[in-house]
């Protein structure tokens, strides 16, 4: 049975386009041919953004709804899963009304503000078997057990109090941004975390002020083997794969997109309950150097 998605997007910036264009293309051309993904509603805070918008990246697709609220979009019953690329400031609030009104929900990174948001968030998806996901890409276990990771993800942005990046009030700053931890934002940051079990070590750096060298942004060591990402972290065109060894384990692929056709939505890509921990280690982070955001954005609605 072919399952289709019918996609409502939220919000339309930068990253709401690129993947409303990724969303237009054929399944088939990446060998699925029992999902296919079909954009049914876009919204914004002004209508004639959404319908732009729809214009400019929609590839004449037709019956593409135009919403000027967000709330309109999470009422539409055509839509079963919402895209969610506002600020990090609004990504809690957003997917939160988005599961509210019974949607699964992909919502960019950083995930949340917090780890107690995004916890609530995966306990709101889990207790009402919705599908969850923060839009971030996933490895698989090719090189064994991992001992050590290095990371860097740093882009030159000119600073601006009015954009999202250097905004507060919008959940700016380099460590969620790009830590995937300031005029008031960190603009540089460096994290080292030592794990207990097994003992591994890992370092990540970024920056929204200078930008990351194009050789080797990631590098994720094994006791099998090595992978290598060179430019870009975010969108990265390649990686280097190399193996010590020759036994070698490989996880099944698992698509997402047939659990929710059958109702088991078990998301083991990139459960929602891991960026809830990536979210306690960015609040770790923001603790030793004694960043807070605006209370504004740091709540939690609990029901
Ligand atoms: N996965 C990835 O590789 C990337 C992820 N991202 C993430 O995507 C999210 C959006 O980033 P990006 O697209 O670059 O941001 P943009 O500033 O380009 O777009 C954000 C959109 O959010 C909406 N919005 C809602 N409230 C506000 C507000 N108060 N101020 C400004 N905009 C608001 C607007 O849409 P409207 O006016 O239509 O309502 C706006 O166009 C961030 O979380 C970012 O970290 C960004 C780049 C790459
Ligand atoms: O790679 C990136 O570059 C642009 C940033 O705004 C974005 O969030 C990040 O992922």
């Amino acid at each position: 049975m072919v399952y289709t998605a019918r996609w409502g997007i939220v919000a339309t910036g930068w990253i709401s386009a690129r993947f409303f264009v990724d969303l237009l293309v054929d399944p088939s051309t990446r060998g699925v041919t029992d999902v296919v993904h079909t954009p049914v509603a876009v919204a914004s805070r002004f209508v004639a953004k959404a319908e732009k918008f729809i214009a400019d990246f929609g590839n004449g697709v037709p019956g593409v709804k135009a919403y000027g609220s967000y709330a309109e979009l999470f009422a539409d019953t055509n839509v079963d899963i919402v895209y969610v690329g506002t600020p990090h400031s609004s990504h809690y609030e957003d997917s939160l009304q988005a599961l509210r009104a019974g949607k699964h929900v992909l919502c960019e990174k950083a995930f949340t503000i917090n780890a107690a948001q995004a916890r609530h968030l995966a306990d709101y998806a889990k207790s009402h078997k919705l599908f969850l996901m923060e839009a971030l890409l996933h490895e698989e276990k090719i090189v064994g057990n991992i001992l050590r990771v290095t990371s860097d993800l740093a882009h030159r942005f000119v600073p601006d109090v009015e954009s999202r990046l250097y905004n507060p009030y919008l959940g700016g700053c380099a460590l969620l941004d790009v830590g995937t931890p300031l005029t008031g934002v960190d603009e540089s940051t460096v994290i080292t975390m030592v794990w207990d079990k097994p003992h591994i070590i890992s370092t990540a750096t970024c920056s929204i002020a200078v930008d990351s060298p194009e050789d080797c942004l990631v590098r994720v060591q094994g006791d099998l083997g090595e992978i290598i990402v060179p430019i870009s972290t975010a969108n990265p065109t390649e990686f280097i794969v190399k193996i010590y060894a020759t036994e070698q384990g490989k996880e099944d692929e698992v698509n997402t997109f047939r659990d929710v056709r059958d109702g088991t939505i078990v998301d083991d890509i990139y459960p929602a309950e891991e960026s809830a921990f990536v979210m306690e280690m960015f609040d770790e982070v923001r603790r030793q150097n004694d960043f807070v955001y605006p209370a504004e954005i740091e709540f939690v609605e609990y029901e």
